[in-house]
């Protein structure tokens, strides 16, 4: 049966990362056998400034059809002073929310080939391997009430609400149970329970979830340590579960590890296992138009897609290997460059690949 992918590219550097792993999905197409069919809808500044919406109603539902998305990046400063609702962001939050996608999954691994460029000591990364598991639709970016106002004192204030109910939070828990049974069988749930009620919520809820998985080793940390502890003993990580806010900062922490924000991808599952697939970084407006931008980690999104939802595991390590054969030739996008290796451009590199993939 046909598969539908919607593209989204988005913003900035969007564009031009979607336009490689557009190429890897064709050559699958072309030379492996991979039944699908492209269509492409926009969202964020672009869509704000075609139809003044970050999420326009044609594209929400384009998605909604879609059997799997592949998201690029959106926003900018161009958009910066739009109101909240009119931001590129808000049409990304929305998408998630509207297609309850609530378990984003991260994974932080270290291809060997750049150690190097890992901000930490090549012994301390070596072998890294960690799945974050982000609950991506709730939490303060979507707690109410949030807003903005004035005190009685006349002066300006904001404020917002981290809010879970313990439904949204066994969802996220179960899935990340089950992600660490199949891993390592180590889960570490990341929260700020010394202070927060929703992190106390948060713990209580994963204990109670514990006794459904004895053979997953749990324990929690608080989330200051865990950014700690990430750059100071990453491996004693196996799965991460948290809350929407601290996975998202975690995340670009990990990003580091591995070399370059421009290598993590991720998936974002809804309850059926279908989802959105993006690279963890955003819009990148200092690099975008130049062609520098890594593509990596949105063919490797794309490789998260053959696996979750396309059921394509074997295209999936095929693209995962070719990634490696690529590192392997000293081909560097400027990101993970060292003094031995090949610079290449976004094109280069995305070429690179579908050439390793012919
Ligand atoms: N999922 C999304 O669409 C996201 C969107 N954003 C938005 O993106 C815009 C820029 O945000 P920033 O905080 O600057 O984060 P960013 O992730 O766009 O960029 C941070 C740094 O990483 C670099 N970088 C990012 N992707 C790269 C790639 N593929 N190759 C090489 N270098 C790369 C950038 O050049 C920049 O120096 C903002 O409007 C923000 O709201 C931020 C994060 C996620
Ligand atoms: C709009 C932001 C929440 C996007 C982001 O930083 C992310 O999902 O990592
Ligand atoms: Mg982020």
């Amino acid at each position: 049966m046909t598969s539908r992918i919607l593209v989204m590219p988005g913003d900035g550097v969007g564009p031009e990362i979607c336009r490689e792993a557009v190429r890897v999905l064709d050559v699958l197409a072309h030379d492996h056998g991979l039944d699908i069919e492209l269509d492409e809808a926009l969202v964020g500044g672009a869509a704000v400034d075609s139809a003044g919406d970050p999420l326009p109603e044609d594209s929400l539902a384009a998605a909604r059809e879609a059997d799997a998305i592949l998201f690029g990046a959106i926003g900018g400063p161009k958009w910066d002073s739009q109101p909240r609702d009119k931001r590129p962001e808000s049409g990304l939050l929305r998408l998630r929310s509207e297609l309850g996608l609530f378990a984003n999954l991260r994974p932080a691994i270290l291809y060997s080939q750049l150690a190097h460029a890992s901000s930490l000591k090549k012994e301390i990364v070596a072998g890294l391997d960690i799945m974050i598991v982000r609950e991506l639709t709730g939490g303060i970016y979507f707690g109410k009430p949030a807003g903005q106002g004035t005190t009685d004192a006349g002066r300006r204030e904001a404020w917002n609400t981290m809010r879970y109910d313990e439904d949204e939070i066994v969802r996220i828990g179960r899935r990340a149970f089950e992600i660490a049974r199949a891993r390592g069988g180590r889960l570490c749930s990341v929260d700020k329970a010394n202070v927060l009620d929703v992190s106390q919520l948060w713990r209580d809820v994963m204990n109670e979830l514990a006794t459904a998985y004895p053979d997953v080793e749990l324990s929690h940390m608080y989330v200051d340590n865990a950014a700690m502890q990430l750059v100071r003993a990453p491996k004693q990580f196996d799965t991460i579960v948290t809350t929407n806010l601290f996975g998202d900062i975690l995340s670009d922490t990990a990003a580091m590890l591995t070399g370059s924000i421009g290598m993590l991808p991720s998936a974002s599952l809804d309850a059926a296992g279908c989802g959105m697939y993006e690279p963890v970084h955003g819009s990148a407006p200092d690099i975008a138009g130049q062609g520098v931008a890594n593509p990596l980690a949105t063919i490797l999104s794309v490789a998260m897609m053959l696996r979750y939802t396309l059921e394509r595991g074997d295209l999936a390590d095929k693209v995962e290997t070719a990634v490696g054969a690529v590192l392997d030739r000293g081909l560097r996008t400027r990101d993970i460059m060292d003094d031995e290796t090949q610079v290449a451009s976004t094109q280069e590199m995305g070429g690179a690949i579908v050439d390793m993939l012919r």
